[in-house]
């Protein structure tokens, strides 16, 4: 089973990784990227093939993993049109369609369309999927298996709520770094070192985290439970409703939505 990856940045080193580490064969993946640098870091790290353009990789793999940025697909993709025999492709850019780049590839239909995270970079990212109907079972169990090297996978059977993924998930670790940030520079006004409030501020943010994967109970009420009557966490929680935290997130996963409709739009879609 033959593996190109077009891209070689940092999605593409959090799957390779993940993959090798769950046995597929460093020297069946082949990865193209124009940068030596990019290059050099993945055959160092895990022994894969690189190429520098498409003209010494395998002309038809049997899975071509897409992980250049949106607005560099269509360029990069050129190349490969009308070559790829039955490969299935399997895209990760946020935002680009498969109706768009079915036509890039000239009328492939093989498409796998996923939102990965970075978390991925440690085997626990959670990715979405979707593909075209001509995608059979088979297909579809081989992107799952692609993604699940770095976590888990859940389908999505409307392409419309692809960049829904990506604003929940895709993006969604960003805003979890900034709330850790927040906690940081919050301990930094009390007075504790960086270490300190790094400990702190990452362990009750995984503490959190894991409990609430663990509880059938809704996160409302976990967080219930640690807000006393007239306690520390009911003043924090005024604070942070009058400084409109919830509100602002959920209005910046919607923007992240609409960005992603409107890069789909931008890049050639309906
Ligand atoms: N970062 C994230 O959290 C997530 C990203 N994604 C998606 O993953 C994709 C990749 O993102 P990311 O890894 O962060 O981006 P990177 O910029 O790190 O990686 C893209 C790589 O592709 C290279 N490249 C540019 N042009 C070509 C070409 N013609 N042929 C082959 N390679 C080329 C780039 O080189 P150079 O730098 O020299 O241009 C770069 O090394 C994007 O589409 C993004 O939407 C999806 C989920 C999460
Ligand atoms: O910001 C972006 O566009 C990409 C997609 C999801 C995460 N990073």
């Amino acid at each position: 089973m033959k593996i190109l990856f077009l891209g070689g940045g940092n999605m593409a080193n959090a799957l390779i990784g993940g993959m090798v580490k769950q046995g597929f064969t460093a020297a069946d993946i082949h990865v193209i990227d124009p940068g030596s640098e990019a290059r050099e870091r993945l055959s160092a790290s895990y022994a894969v093939n690189c190429h520098a353009d498409a003209k010494t990789a395998p002309s038809a793999p049997d899975i071509l993993v897409l992980a250049v940025k949106p607005q560099q697909m269509q360029e990069a993709v050129a190349p490969l049109a009308g070559k790829l025999g039955d490969a299935l492709v399997v895209s990760i850019a946020a935002g680009l369609g498969m109706a768009a780049l079915s036509r890039w590839l000239g009328g492939h239909r093989r498409i796998v369309r996923c939102m990965p995270n970075t978390p991925a970079l440690i085997g626990a990212g959670i990715t979405g999927l979707c593909a075209l109907p001509e995608v059979d079972a088979a297909g579809k169990a081989a992107a799952d298996r692609v993604l699940r090297a770095v976590g888990n996978t859940v389908w999505i059977a409307d392409e419309a709520q692809m960049d829904g993924v990506t604003a929940i998930s895709g993006s969604g670790p960003a805003y979890v770094f900034l709330f850790i940030e927040a906690l940081q520079q919050a301990a930094a006004e009390l007075g504790f070192t960086p270490e300190q409030g790094r400990q702190l501020a990452i362990e009750t943010v995984q503490g959190a985290a894991a409990l609430a994967a663990a509880s059938d109970e809704p996160a409302s009420l976990l967080r219930e439970r640690v807000t006393s009557k007239g306690g520390t966490t009911a003043a924090a929680l005024d604070a942070m409703a009058a400084h409109g935290v919830k509100d602002g997130i959920v209005a910046g996963c919607l923007a992240a939505e609409a960005r992603g409709r409107e890069l789909g739009k931008l890049l050639g879609g309906e």
